[in-house]
């Protein structure tokens, strides 16, 4: 792999089983080591959601490692990739702040995306993109080493699209869109206005040759006009909503609730 060519053949545009560009779905196992982690008897485990989650038809599992590892610690990382194993097919995405903890994961299990976030020690939940080009020099030789291990890199970014050249420039592969103000506007007045700039910001990173991912608060509500109105959205990373969905509805159901969202975007009117 070197590291602009995604390993996944399902987040490929030109492959997959679910269809030619459409999105892949992430899901987020933050929340299930968040309950987990108030007694010590590994219930609920991320393994077993992870394999529930897959079976059902998830493309992608994303993890969190934050360094006070209030969830998601380094021994799931570690039980994440070698699950991954009998899963070759499924996108492994870890997430954090390469100044922090990310890069010791990432060096450790070579996963197939590493998804920068500007987060601080302690951060109560990530809420604000890179600042480029003011971190390029920080960033550039991170991304660079990424790619030495076989690792595609995003960054987690507003939708400004005024970086996105930036982000190009200093080697990223990917932007990973920051949802929340869109997610916050949704079925508001204001929600056309901040949409566009998603789609603003997403059109200037395709056009500089970035590949797009978006996450955080996207729900079974929000997930599909966002999808509709966003171009190229490779990948969304979902957790907390869809844990907390979860809880209802169970891992496999809601899973495909949440594969429906994504189908109704790219289906035409009604055939989702
Ligand atoms: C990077 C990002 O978008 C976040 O949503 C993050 O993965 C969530 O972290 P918490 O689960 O700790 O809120
Ligand atoms: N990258 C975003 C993510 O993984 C999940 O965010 P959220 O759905 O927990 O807000």
């Amino acid at each position: 792999m070197d590291g602009t060519t995604p390993m996944n053949p399902l987040i490929a545009p030109e492959a997959g089983h679910r269809g030619a560009a459409q999105t892949a779905l992430s899901v987020n196992l933050n929340k299930v080591a968040l309950l987990r982690n108030t007694r010590h008897l590994g219930i609920p485990s991320v393994t077993r959601a992870a394999t529930l989650v897959l079976e059902a038809g998830a493309d992608g599992i994303t993890l969190h490692p934050r360094p006070d590892e209030r969830h998601i610690r380094a021994h799931d990382v570690d039980d994440l990739a070698a699950l991954l194993q009998s899963w070759p097919q499924v996108e492994f995405n870890i997430e954090g702040n390469p100044l922090h903890n990310l890069m010791d994961c990432v060096r450790r299990v070579r996963p197939h995306q590493a998804t920068f976030v500007p987060d601080t020690v302690g951060q109560f939940t990530s809420d604000h993109g890179w600042n480029l080009p003011a971190d390029a020099n920080t960033l550039r030789p991170l991304i660079a080493e990424c790619h030495a291990l076989g690792v595609r890199v995003s960054l987690f970014m507003d939708p400004q699209p005024e970086a996105m050249a930036h982000a190009r420039a200093i080697g990223a592969d990917r932007v990973e869109l920051y949802t929340e103000a869109y997610a916050s506007a949704y079925g508001t007045p204001q929600e056309a206005e901040v949409r566009a700039r998603y789609t603003a910001a997403a059109q200037a990173a395709l056009a500089v040759g970035l590949e797009v991912n978006a996450g955080h608060d996207l729900n079974r509500d929000n997930l599909t006009a966002f999808l509709q109105h966003v171009p190229g959205v490779l990948e969304v990373s979902i957790g907390h909503a869809l844990i907390a969905d979860a809880l209802e509805l169970g891992y496999s159901e809601t899973v495909r609730a949440y594969q429906r969202c994504i189908r109704a975007a790219f289906a035409p009117e009604g055939l989702a």
